[in-house]
């Protein structure tokens, strides 16, 4: 299958060139997507038979203060990307958020439940699927959480890098979800695109990794991995104060990806000794 992905860099876009090499993968200098007509001109010029979407604006702070680069990134070029896929008549895959959702209760989210998102980064991306589902397009939107890998900016590598200058740190424990490795994410990407190109319905779907925990658990044990000797206090969110608001409750009910494509959700605590294996083999 030709293959199109937007993205070259990201921590998705990196474990997708691992897996399927003979893709095409779009960078910045390539498609900018600040700028949705350039990313639908690409499509239209590519003769792919299907499109991944796996770049997005994900500085969840910057955002705050970035609206309109973070609405064009993640709203409105998804929007231009999956409407030149279904005037090609090809499929197209795009990646969401926990975010979309507003993190009360304590019950996982299931696709089909009511999103309000809580903060920018979360609004875009909502914007995004709404674009992608009004578009006409054959289209899966696949929404994960917390990713981790051995690339790119993420909670683990921060992790390791401030345990490695301080033996005590304080971390919320009140946000309570699933991390997801790049790998298993890119992997399900793949599954879905030739599930799609065979003639599967798509939809919104969760993939997230279990078991569910915090991110205080999530430090806890990446530094018991990496074998590092780092305190980490629990605190609540409040005691942390960012710019955004985050969820509280980021439990994805993946029970609809299982039933509908047998994929089965990872365990994120196996996903982290592989990605803390190639850190130190880096
Ligand atoms: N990271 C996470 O924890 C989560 C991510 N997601 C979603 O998963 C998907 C993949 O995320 P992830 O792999 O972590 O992303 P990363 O944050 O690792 O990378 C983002 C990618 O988007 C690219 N990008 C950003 N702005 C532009 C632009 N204007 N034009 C072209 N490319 C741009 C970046 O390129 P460059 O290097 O040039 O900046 C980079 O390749 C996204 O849809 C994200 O919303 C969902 C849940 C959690
Ligand atoms: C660095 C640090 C963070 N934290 C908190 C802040 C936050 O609540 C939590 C995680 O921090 P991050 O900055 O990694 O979180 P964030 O960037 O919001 O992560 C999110 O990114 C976007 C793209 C998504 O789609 C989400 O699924 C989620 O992965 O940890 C501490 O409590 N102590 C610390 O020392
Ligand atoms: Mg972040």
């Amino acid at each position: 299958m030709k293959l199109l992905v937007f993205g070259q860099t990201g921590q998705v876009a990196r474990e997708l060139q691992r897996a399927a090499p003979e893709a095409r993968y779009l960078g910045r200098d390539h498609a900018d997507l600040t700028n949705p007509a350039a990313c639908a001109a690409a499509i239209r010029a590519s003769g792919a038979q299907a499109v991944i979407n796996a770049a997005a604006y994900t500085a969840v702070d910057r955002a705050e203060s970035d609206t309109a680069t973070a609405q064009l990134v993640n709203g409105d070029s998804p929007g231009g990307m999956a409407q030149a896929c279904a005037a090609q008549g090809i499929p197209f895959l795009h990646v969401s958020t926990d975010y979309v959702f507003d993190g009360t209760g304590t019950a996982p989210w299931r696709p089909e439940d009511p999103t309000a998102p809580i903060n920018v980064y979360g609004r875009t991306k909502l914007a995004g699927e709404a674009a992608v589902r009004t578009s006409g397009a054959r289209h899966v939107i696949l929404r994960t959480s917390w990713v981790f890998s051995a690339h790119g900016a993420n909670f683990v590598k921060t992790m390791l890098r401030l345990g490695a200058e301080r033996s005590h740190l304080r971390v919320v424990a009140d946000q309570i979800g699933g991390p997801t490795p790049a790998k298993g994410i890119a992997a399900t990407l793949l599954t879905l695109a030739a599930a799609l190109r065979d003639g599967a319905t798509g939809g919104t779907h969760h993939y997230a990794g279990v078991p569910e925990t915090s991110w205080s658990c999530f430090a806890r044990e990446t530094f018991a991995q990496a074998g590092m000797d780092v305190t980490v206090e629990d605190i609540p969110t409040e005691a942390y104060p960012t710019p955004a608001r985050r969820p509280l409750n980021s439990r994805l009910d993946c029970a609809a990806l299982a039933t509908d494509f047998g994929i089965t959700p990872p365990d994120w605590r196996a996903g982290l000794a592989e990605v803390i294996g190639e850190l130190k083999g880096a």
